[in-house]
């Protein structure tokens, strides 16, 4: 089990994470989220013993991680870190970069594992590949292959899929998460894509002003989202009457007492996003068909 208990770290004078508390249990998928500059690249950093905090604990079982002033080479045997970075050796093929993580000692077991991990990230097509020569996307997936090698306890992945186009992303998502399911790895995901987080996590922490202002599971989040900055990591919402709406629990009805104009209308698929005036406010109301920029509707909230 990770335990982080009341960290505090700062990288100069100005706080960055402040009394964080929280656990993972072993096999738990936890996600991190969070605005830009909330700190889920420094609390993972804090976590793999890569600085020294202020104050507070962090414990794998009964190990403690320690930072640098007393742990000399950064890193645990137990864990991996995959950062945005990737650090890839780029003149080795795919193949080598994920091995040179596996032991020599069996090498028919070598070469199974080494092409297991290249299927769950889908770059089988790719396997004798220098790694210089591969896209921003398919690096990455080598680097998440290359995390997965060792199989560590327990995994801290950076924004694991943001350099993954859309047509991959669902697919690779679904092989990563299953596989650490499958091998009881504890994940822990700084993420701002809410589609890395549903479906998925098991936990959801939200960092916002250096604490944490939810941790609960991301089916209770979504359904009470205590904050506007909660409802806006799952989807448009809507401010009414001082009650979070989601867009699409906002409907448009043949009479109420809320009356609204439309602005403008946005194709979204399988519905149409209408922006309308509400009370002088911007409102986002899901509906089936595109609606003229004027056109007077009534709304009704169905929660
Ligand atoms: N090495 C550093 N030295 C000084 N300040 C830093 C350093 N790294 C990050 N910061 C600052 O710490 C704060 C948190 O940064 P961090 O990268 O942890 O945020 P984040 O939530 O991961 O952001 P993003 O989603 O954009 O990756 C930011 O204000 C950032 O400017």
């Amino acid at each position: 089990m990770l335990n982080v208990k009341n960290l505090s770290f700062s990288y100069s004078k100005t706080p960055v994470l402040s009394h964080i508390s929280f656990q993972a249990q072993k096999g738990e998928n936890l996600a991190i989220i969070g605005e830009s500059g909330s700190g889920k690249s420094t609390l993972l950093k804090t976590i793999y013993g890569e600085y020294d905090i202020d104050e507070g604990e962090i414990f794998w079982n009964d190990k403690a991680v320690l930072g640098p002033k007393f742990n000399l080479v950064v890193g645990y045997d137990f864990m991996k870190y995959l950062t945005q970075e990737f650090d890839l050796m780029p003149p080795l093929s795919v193949e080598d970069n994920i091995g040179k993580f596996l032991s020599n000692f069996y090498p028919e077991e070598k070469k199974k594992r080494t092409a297991e991990l290249i299927k769950v990230v889908e770059l089988s097509a790719f396997a004798k590949n220098k790694v210089k020569t591969l896209s921003g996307g398919q690096k990455q997936r080598v680097a998440l292959a290359r995390a997965l090698a060792k199989e560590p306890e327990i995994l801290l992945l950076d924004e694991p899929f943001s350099h993954i186009d859309n047509f991959k992303k669902q697919s690779l998502r679904r092989n990563v998460f299953k596989y650490l399911k499958d091998k009881n790895i504890t994940c822990i995901v700084a993420t701002h894509d809410k589609d890395d987080v549903l479906g998925f996590a098991d936990t959801m922490i939200v960092l916002h002003e250096n604490k944490i202002i939810a941790k609960d599971t991301p089916e209770s989040l979504y359904h009470n989202p205590t904050t506007a900055l909660i409802a806006s990591f799952f989807e448009q919402y809507n401010l009414i009457d001082n009650s979070l709406v989601y867009a699409h629990q906002l409907r448009i009805v043949s009479k109420s007492t809320k009356n609204a104009q439309v602005v403008t209308s946005y194709f979204k698929g399988r519905y149409f996003l209408i922006e309308a005036l509400y009370n002088n406010n911007t409102v986002f109301i899901e509906h089936h068909e595109k609606l003229k920029p004027g056109t007077a509707i009534y709304l009704d909230i169905s929660k």
